[in-house]
This record gives C-alpha cells, sequence and structure tokens, in this order.
C-alpha cells in the first residue's frame, strides 16, 4: 500500500513540554489506522500538527509526497485532508443540512492553497479554481449551492441521517451528533479522514455499529481513515494497523493482536483500559 501521510521526524515542543518526540510514522492509503495511548500521551498533538494547527518544532509532514507543514488548516482540508474532534464542534443551531452544506464552503477559500500547489505543480483541483472563480463573479452561484444541497443530502443519506435534515444539530441525541461531525468531513471530499475519539459518550451498542459504519465508510467513499480512542473494544475491532504513543514517544507499532501482547503497551497502561480488552 501506498504512504498517503508520511509523519517525517516530528517534534512538537511547548516551552520545556516535547509533546510529541521524534515522530516517525506513515499512514497507508486505504487502510484503518489507530493512534492510542494514555492521557496526554501526545496523540491530539500529532492530529493538531498534520491539520496545520501546530508548526512542529521539527521534522515535516507530507500529504501525498507533497510536504504540507506549512500550510494553514483551511488549506489542508482542501487539499484532502479532513478531521473531526474530540469535543463535537457543530453549528448546534443550523440545521443538520445546513452543517453538512457549510462544510463545502471550504472551497470558496482555497485560491492561497492552490498558488501553493500550482508553484509545487501538484494543481489537481482545475474544477474547484473554476468554481472559486465562478463565485467571485456570482456567476453559476444557485445552481452551485442546489449542487451542494445534492451532495449534502446524499451523505446524510448514506449515513442515516436525511431524516433529520431540517432538525436543528443541536437537537440530535450524542451519537448522531458524532455521526454528523463525519459527515460534516465527508463533504469536503477529504481523502484522508482523521478521527479524534470517533466513539466518544457512546453506550457499547452504538460503538459496536460505529466499528461497522466506519468500515463501511472507508470502502463507501474510498478514504483512508486514522483515529484516536480510547476505547479499546473499538480500536481493536476496527483498525488494521495500530500506534502506540506514551510521554511523546511512538513505543509500539502492530496488528491488534501484536499490540495486545506487547509488553511496554500493557506497562504504559498500568492494566487500566488494558483490562477491559483483556476479559
Ligand atoms: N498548546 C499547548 N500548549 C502547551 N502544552 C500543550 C498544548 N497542547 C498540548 N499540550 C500538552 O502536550 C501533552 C500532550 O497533549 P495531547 O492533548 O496531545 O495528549 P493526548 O494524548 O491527546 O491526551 P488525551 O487522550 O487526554 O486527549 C500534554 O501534556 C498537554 O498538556
Amino acid at each position: 500500500m501506498n504512504e498517503i501521510l508520511k509523519l517525517d521526524h516530528v517534534t512538537m515542543q511547548f516551552g520545556g513540554l516535547i509533546a510529541v518526540n521524534d515522530f516517525d510514522n506513515c499512514v497507508k492509503e486505504g487502510e484503518i489506522l489507530g493512534l492510542i495511548g494514555p492521557n496526554g500521551a501526545g496523540k491530539t498533538t500529532v492530529f493538531n500538527v498534520i491539520t496545520g494547527v501546530y508548526y512542529p518544532t521539527k521534522g515535516k509532514v507530507l500529504f501525498d509526497g507533497l510536504d504540507i507543514t506549512p500550510l494553514k488548516p483551511h488549506h489542508i482540508t482542501h487539499i484532502g485532508i479532513s478531521r473531526t474532534f474530540q469535543n463535537i464542534r457543530l453549528f448546534q443551531d443550523m440545521t443538520v443540512l445546513e452543517n453538512v452544506m457549510v462544510a463545502q464552503h471550504h472551497e470558496i477559500a482555497t485560491k492561497d492553497a492552490e498558488k501553493y500547489l500550482v508553484k509545487l505543480g501538484k494543481n489537481k483541483y482545475g474544477a474547484n479554481s473554476l468554481w472559486f472563480w465562478k463565485s467571485v463573479l456570482k456567476l453559476g452561484y444557485i445552481s452551485r449551492e442546489r449542487e451542494m444541497m445534492d451532495k449534502a443530502l446524499n451523505i446524510l443519506d448514506k449515513l442515516g441521517l436525511k431524516k433529520l435534515a431540517y432538525e436543528k444539530a443541536g437537537s440530535l441525541p450524542y451519537g448522531e451528533q458524532r455521526l454528523l461531525e463525519i459527515a460534516r468531513a465527508l463533504a469536503t471530499d477529504a481523502k484522508l479522514l482523521l478521527l479524534d475519539e470517533p466513539a466518544a459518550g457512546m453506550n457499547p451498542s452504538e460503538s459496536q455499529q460505529l466499528v461497522q459504519l466506519i468500515k463501511w465508510i472507508r470502502d463507501e467513499f474510498q478514504v483512508t481513515i486514522f483515529l484516536i480512542e480510547h476505547d479499546m473494544k473499538v480500536v481493536m475491532g476496527l483498525c488494521e494497523r495500530i500506534l502506540v504513543m506514551d510521554y511523546g514517544v511512538l513505543i509500539a507499532e502492530g496488528t491488534p493482536d501484536e499490540i495486545q501482547k506487547n509488553e511496554k503497551v500493557i506497562e504504559a497502561y498500568l492494566g487500566e483500559e488494558w483490562s477491559n480488552v483483556a476479559e
């Protein structure tokens, strides 16, 4: 499998604290990769470096072979990486449909990213570029809105949320708000989805459904998935490969079976969350 994302010796330091220390690994195209580790291990910081929230102290991030380290978060969304957050970030007072449509509007703000891609000879996004100029000139704006709505409804339909399209996002039960976050991420035409604790707050039956749904999303939308998760049953049932961090350091990599037997990993977890899995 090709590497879709490469973290090349990434270090992220906050003052005296090294949150991520020489992280050197990749995400392979089409895989479901898990990132686990105790609280404060540095997992979210890895996602923040990938998505341009932080500029790493050392190292580079490559996406499809392209150095994306200097790009801003909205540019990173534009080139095909989208994320969900640990704490749900929806527009609570907007409808479900509007939330998904708004996610597509990143295309409007892409000029700088396109300049950067052109400079690197990588402009594969001609259609979006045309849309940018059309929207500036207000040409085709209405038909474009229609297209966005159809696309949003299609995604909602696939995720079983279409019947809720005109409900306020804030009125949805927690599990469905998490699904809506995934719908928003898919609406950006992402090639790589970063999911930060997708099962947080779900009951055991919801989280088992989520495992099946994420596998289905990977196949249906042909996306690669990199996720942070504390629920070990979800991680072990879903991920094909797992990376384990502790105190900013990548301490293990392997299949679910290999990770469950890894002494360093067992030690890092001090038996806590781990005992749930081993049962
Ligand atoms: N902006 C920041 N400034 C200073 N320290 C930070 C910042 N962001 C993260 N940290 C610190 O970096 C370390 C790693 O934090 P991070 O949120 O990446 O861990 P995590 O593995 O995602 O934890 P959790 O599972 O609890 O979400 C922590 O000690 C945290 O306090």
